[in-house]
């Protein structure tokens, strides 16, 4: 696919070489010398790729790429500049750049991200859009998640394994994307599995694949995850809730990149990279012999910790705003005024079920609101949150005390998704205390989350 290829150069002579590599594969090449007129040409020549160089007078390169993801076709940025630091390249690629180049710039780096760009453009097809929101964009930029877009540039370009760590909702699979985006497995595909969602006993066969007959239901070869992965990112989330036995043959392939098919004695090597999740305390698992500390030590060789939404508050009215923007672009209909008693509700909330919970929350107001301002009502909050009164609380007669813990526990195991450390912490109480009310109030007998 031939791409529209905006270069934007500090002078004239810079650019020629690749200006020509891009021409002589007949993609159709502007240059220009100044950020501004770059972001007039965004809309003027509708690049499909802009090639930014940082050094360049005019709007910053972080105002760029705001402007860009508004564009009105999708266009997606590289960043490049001479010896960038640790933080040029991971600012660049929070606030949404495809990718980062090194000066002098090597023109067949750049025909290969022009390729790159056109590959994930045509298998997001009509999603291309918002595709690179989903699963690309890091929004956050506390202390907190810094340090997580510092390590994450880090770590990328290796073949380390990465333990994600965090309570639901933090944003693990998403950091898990963006490790795989700038790695150099970006081409190669990214598979996602969730350990607690396949039945314990085809966890096996769903990541090694099995062979026909192997169990009843087998009726013909499987190609298991580990296979379609391929060379690219095998994303495990909730690592903390398989079995020791499924552990023991995770630690072979991490090992020695070796698995076998189900009911096959045939050996198989695999080449994915490993990024595995939970949010469990995994040492109280180690400790309890419920996770083998071999597994636990290969897995942590590079930890990233997401930290709990209510930790970073600062983030809490950016994550609203681009959930807001999301929500517009597919209702089509913009709610984008977030007055500052509604900013203060949010950062006074302790979401328990983190930046999901915020989502939720957000995009549900937006499709509930009357006209373009988000009100307090639709955010579906409880008023103790900020000791006002919400007319959206839900109208009841009085409870008996029974029924409100009842309800109360309730409702916090279904915000944190079940998580009970999470909830007994909410609930400010021991986890002793919660497993008590758990049997006391029949919860354990329902399903959660
Ligand atoms: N920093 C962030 N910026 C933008 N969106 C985010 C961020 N963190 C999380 N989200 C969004 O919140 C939701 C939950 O994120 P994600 O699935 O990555 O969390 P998780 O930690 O893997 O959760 P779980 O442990 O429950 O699987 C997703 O829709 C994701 O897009």
């Amino acid at each position: 696919m031939m791409g529209r290829i905006l270069m934007v150069e500090p002078d004239s002579g810079h650019g020629s070489e690749v200006e020509s590599a891009l021409r002589a594969r007949g993609h159709a090449v502007e240059v220009v010398h100044d950020a501004d007129t770059a972001v007039t040409a965004l809309h003027a020549f509708r690049p499909t790729m802009v090639v930014l160089d940082r050094t360049v007078p005019g709007v910053s390169a972080h105002t760029f790429l705001r402007m860009a993801s508004h564009a009105a076709s999708p266009v997606e940025v590289v960043v490049c500049s001479a010896a960038p630091s640790v933080h040029d390249v991971v600012s660049a690629i929070r606030n949404g750049a495809f990718d980062y180049l090194e000066r002098p710039l090597d023109p067949a780096a750049v025909l290969r991200l022009v390729d790159r760009c056109s590959r994930e453009r045509r298998a997001g097809g009509v999603a291309a859009a918002s595709s690179a929101e989903e699963s690309g964009s890091l929004v956050g930029s506390s202390p907190g998640m810094v340090e997580v877009y510092r390590t994450i540039a880090r770590v990328a370009p290796t073949e380390a394994a990465v333990l994600l760590r965090g309570e639901t909702g933090t944003g693990k699979e998403l950091v898990a994307r963006a490790i795989h985006r700038h790695s150099d497995r970006a081409e190669h595909p990214f598979v996602a599995v969730n350990c607690t969602a396949v039945p314990e006993n085809l966890l096996e066969s769903e990541l090694f694949g099995h062979v026909r007959g192997s169990f009843t239901g087998a009726t013909g070869d499987r190609r298991g995850r580990f296979e379609a992965a391929g060379r690219g990112t095998l994303f495990l989330d909730e690592i903390g809730d398989t079995t020791p036995a499924f552990q023991a043959k995770l630690l072979r392939v991490l090992q020695d990149g070796e698995f076998h098919p189900v009911g096959s004695d045939s050996v198989r090597t695999s080449r994915a990279r490993i990024v595995a999740a939970t949010h469990h305390d995994l040492e109280a698992r180690v400790r309890r012999g419920d996770f083998r500390h071999d597994l636990y030590y290969r897995l942590r060789v590079v930890e990233i910790t997401l930290p709990p939404l209510r930790d970073r508050v600062e983030d809490v009215g950016l994550l609203a705003r681009h959930f807001l923007a999301r929500a517009a672009s597919v209702t089509g209909r913009a709610v984008d005024r977030l007055p500052p008693e509604v900013l203060r509700r949010l950062e006074q909330h302790d979401w328990p079920g983190n930046v999901r919970e915020l989502e939720h929350a957000v995009t549900r107001a937006a499709v509930l609101a009357r006209g373009r301002t988000l009100h307090p009502d639709d955010l579906g909050l409880r008023a103790a949150d900020d000791g006002g009164e919400s007319p959206g609380d839900e109208v009841v007669g009085p409870l008996s005390m029974d029924e409100a813990e009842r309800a109360q526990v309730l409702q916090v195991l279904e915000r944190t998704g079940g998580n009970k450390r999470q909830a007994a912490r909410t609930l400010r109480i021991s986890r002793g205390r919660l497993d008590r009310l758990i049997r006391k109030h029949g919860l354990d007998r329902r399903e959660v989350g």
